[in-house]
């Protein structure tokens, strides 16, 4: 069997359609994920929303149809304290007939050292299939939690309300307002990215590839002002179950970003004081919301199962563990081992000047020794090192290391990153 060959392109885009290239692998990568047949054209319209990323693509020729598929783009990531550089990584699928044959090894591999060599500090994903991504460094860095709120039960300790609330229609409208306010709420969230244009059009408008860019007509944007007129917060929400047989409807968060907690509680007294409405949920929210606080009643709140959301790979430890904040001033050696090279070493994490974190190869004893994978865990702050050394994934090397690790990475904030991609 012929060994497929693989290629890197851009798309283009010309009068409002993406290149034939390009239509190709979107109706591969739509295949192998089990989506719809869409025609050319529609094809080529989905298309434009890739413009500015990276599509990869295995071909088996002179078949222009890709048998395995990856897109990639440069991103911004939240760390503790600041952003750093980094490949955002989706749509990874071969063709059934094609599967277990190394192609996914080959595309991702190629990529994550083309990301390395243009200087990203780590790669991310999300994954439909667990753990699989650990072999090539990996590792789960944050968590979503699924909140309901019985609207009947939920009410508030503060009264209320504060400030303005306005539906937003007009999409460019809504994005004009929203973009800025999610560009600031996402720097306190580590592991939080910067939405590309394509992004902030599905979720304002929910019309994406798997609906053949039918719009979402039930998506509402909401936007709260202080008493200034500030843009506050906002929250895009849908219908999820109409209201038509019991009277009491379910509403569905889709997105929401508050800069104050009284943007947030005024956003939930909206969401929760609508008429027609007895439910509301939120798949996406972060692991530890203020939500339940709000209420004199905090069983108005279910907390749902927490899900794996964002998988993180360093690429590049000095530029990774330097760019972030760090709340305690200690000196480790980290001995990182990693099969495919990016961040291995032993590096010394020196935290005393607390705005110029020092990290130096270091030729000493370890303190503590974890796979790639683990350090793309706890480096965002998200994941307690100390659990990690329960669970035989981060070996203590010196006494009472892991504790002093997990003192070093604590974040400020709970890690969240809220955009499914
Ligand atoms: C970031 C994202 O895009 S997540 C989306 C992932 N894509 C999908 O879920 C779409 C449907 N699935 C697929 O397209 C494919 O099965 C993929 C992408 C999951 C895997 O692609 P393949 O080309 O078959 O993987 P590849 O052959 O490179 O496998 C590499 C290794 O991972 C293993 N592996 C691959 N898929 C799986 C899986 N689903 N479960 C367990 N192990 C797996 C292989 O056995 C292989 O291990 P080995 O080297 O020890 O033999």
């Amino acid at each position: 069997m012929v060994t497929p060959a693989v290629r890197t392109f851009s798309p283009r885009v010309v009068e409002g359609s993406s290149d034939a290239g390009t239509v190709a692998w979107t109706r591969a990568q739509l295949a192998a994920f089990l989506g719809p047949r869409l025609d050319a054209e529609l094809l080529a319209r989905i298309g434009v929303a890739f413009e500015g990323n990276r599509l990869r693509g295995a071909y088996a020729d002179p078949d222009p149809t890709p048998v395995a598929t990856l897109r990639s783009w440069d991103a911004r990531l939240t760390v503790p304290g600041g952003d750093v550089p980094a490949d955002a990584i989706t749509g990874i699928g071969v063709r059934s007939t094609h599967r277990r044959r190394g192609l996914t090894d080959r595309l991702l591999s190629e990529d994550l050292g083309a990301a390395a060599r243009a200087g990203a500090a780590a790669a991310v994903l999300t994954s439909t299939q667990g753990a699989l991504y650990e072999r090539w460094g990996f590792g789960l860095a944050t968590h979503s939690r699924r909140l309901t709120v019985d609207t009947a039960r939920a009410r508030f300790r503060d009264a209320g309300p504060r400030g303005t609330l306005e539906v937003v229609d007009r999409p460019d409208a809504a994005l004009a307002l929203t973009r800025p306010l999610h560009d600031r709420a996402r720097r306190r969230h580590p592991g939080a990215l910067e939405r590309l244009a394509s992004q902030w059009d599905q979720l304002l408008v929910g019309a994406g590839p798997w609906n053949g860019l039918e719009p979402d007509r039930l998506r509402q944007v909401v936007v709260w002002r202080d008493d200034d007129g500030r843009p506050g917060g906002y929250v895009v929400l849908r219908v999820e179950e109409s209201w038509y047989a019991s009277g009491a409807g379910t509403l569905g968060v889709v997105d929401l970003q508050a800069l104050t907690p009284t943007a947030y509680t005024e956003l939930w007294r909206h969401l929760c004081s609508q008429d027609l409405i007895g439910t509301v949920t939120w798949s996406d929210a972060s692991v530890d919301e203020p939500l339940p606080w709000l209420f004199t009643d905090p069983r108005a709140v279910v907390l749902g199962e927490s899900r794996p959301m964002l998988w993180l790979r360093v690429l590049d430890v000095p530029a990774l563990l330097g760019a972030r904040r760090y709340p305690t001033e200690d000196a480790l050696v980290l001995e990182v081992t990693d099969p495919l090279g990016h961040a291995r070493g032993r590096w010394r994490l020196d935290t005393h000047d607390r705005l110029a974190p020092a990290v130096t190869t270091d030729a000493g004893e370890p303190d503590v020794r974890m796979p790639a994978p683990t350090l793309g865990s706890v480096v965002l702050g998200g994941v307690d090192p100390r659990v990690l050394v329960r669970a035989n994934r981060l070996e203590e090397r010196s006494a009472g290391a892991a504790a002093r690790l997990a003192r070093m990475l604590a974040a400020p904030s709970v890690a969240w990153n809220g955009t499914r991609f």
